[in-house]
């Protein structure tokens, strides 16, 4: 029978983790706060800020949301990242991607104090994960290993194939699964849109991590029998419902599942960890800021 890993019942557990963290560090006289910058008029874009604002208030973090016209001039961003970089209330920003063509995406990334980078995008940050070294381990990776721990998915000399190749979710994924850590020790080989046999490298995998970023790339015909299958697609697809659109993951949910050993829906799998592990920076950087301890791995 397929098993599928509930992303928003570990996300909830997660996010209880925090508000207890959020409860030691008020007892020491900080309140930790999040600011979110959004510089897009991308509907899918707005949904996402909006709902980390709504997460932070459930576990008692400050959110602070500042928005900028998609076609102010890219100075108007640098200089309000510098403004949050200085305010002693702001211990962790989060520029919502992707930020308009006119922006320089790198000057955005390395403007960020890497001590409020709660995304872990900062090449500080990149190169301490890197070199096994994480402060901020990227929100999306970091919840798919939190879902694995969870349902007691073995990762130690599993193989793993990562599909995609992305700088926030298959390269840090690749490289937190190859760790020697725990949810580590994996044979890990990632795919891209130049691998030459996806259906080889994918047909011998226990643990699949989906991220290409198209819709329904994977389905169960690719799949090892009992496989783990982590689908971290998030797509829009044109649909005739309500809202006129379906969400779609990376992996065709209904052959996948009948293969698979254990599965991520989408919606309700990575989503909701890759939100919940925002929080979980979000109090990381104010213990890191203040010297406070805070009770995390
Ligand atoms: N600087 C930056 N950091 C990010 O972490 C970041 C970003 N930019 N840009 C966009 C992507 C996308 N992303 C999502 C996170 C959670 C859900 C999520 O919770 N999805 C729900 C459903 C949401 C819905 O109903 O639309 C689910 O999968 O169950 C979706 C998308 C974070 N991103």
């Amino acid at each position: 029978m397929t098993e599928t890993i509930d992303g928003e019942a570990v996300a909830a557990d997660v996010r209880e983790t925090v508000a207890d963290e959020v409860a030691r560090l008020s007892d020491a006289g900080v309140e930790p706060g999040l600011a979110t910058v959004l510089m897009s008029d991308d509907p899918a874009s707005e949904t996402y800020v909006s709902m980390k604002q709504r997460d932070c208030e459930e576990v008692g973090i400050e959110g602070i949301h500042v928005e900028i016209d998609a076609d102010a001039p890219a100075e108007e961003l640098y200089e309000t990242i510098d403004d949050l970089n200085a305010r002693d209330d702001v211990h962790g920003i989060l520029v919502q991607m992707p930020v308009p063509d006119h922006v320089d995406k790198r000057t955005v990334l390395r403007r960020i104090d890497p001590e409020k980078d709660v995304d872990g995008f900062h090449p500080e940050n990149v190169g301490r994960l890197v070199a096994g070294d994480a402060r901020f381990k990227p929100c999306t990776p970091h919840g798919v290993q939190k879902l694995l721990d969870a349902y007691d998915v073995e990762t130690e000399g599993a193989d793993a194939v990562v599909v995609g190749r992305s700088d926030i979710v298959g390269k840090p994924m690749a490289n937190l699964l190859i760790q020697k850590s725990p949810v580590g020790n994996a044979t890990t080989t990632v795919c891209h849109s130049r691998t030459e046999d996806l259906e080889a490298k994918l047909a011998d995998a226990d643990i699949v991590v989906a991220a290409a970023g198209i819709p329904e790339f994977v389905d169960g015909s690719m799949l090892k029998a009992g496989a783990t299958v982590i689908d971290v697609g998030i797509n829009r697809v044109d649909a005739d419902t309500e809202k006129g659109y379906e969400l779609v993951g990376d992996v065709d949910y209904e052959s996948a599942s009948e293969v698979a050993g254990a599965i991520t829906p989408v919606p309700g799998g990575v989503g909701p960890m890759t939100r919940a592990m925002l929080l979980y920076n979000t109090v990381k950087a104010a213990g890191i800021q203040t010297g406070v301890d805070v009770n995390l791995d």
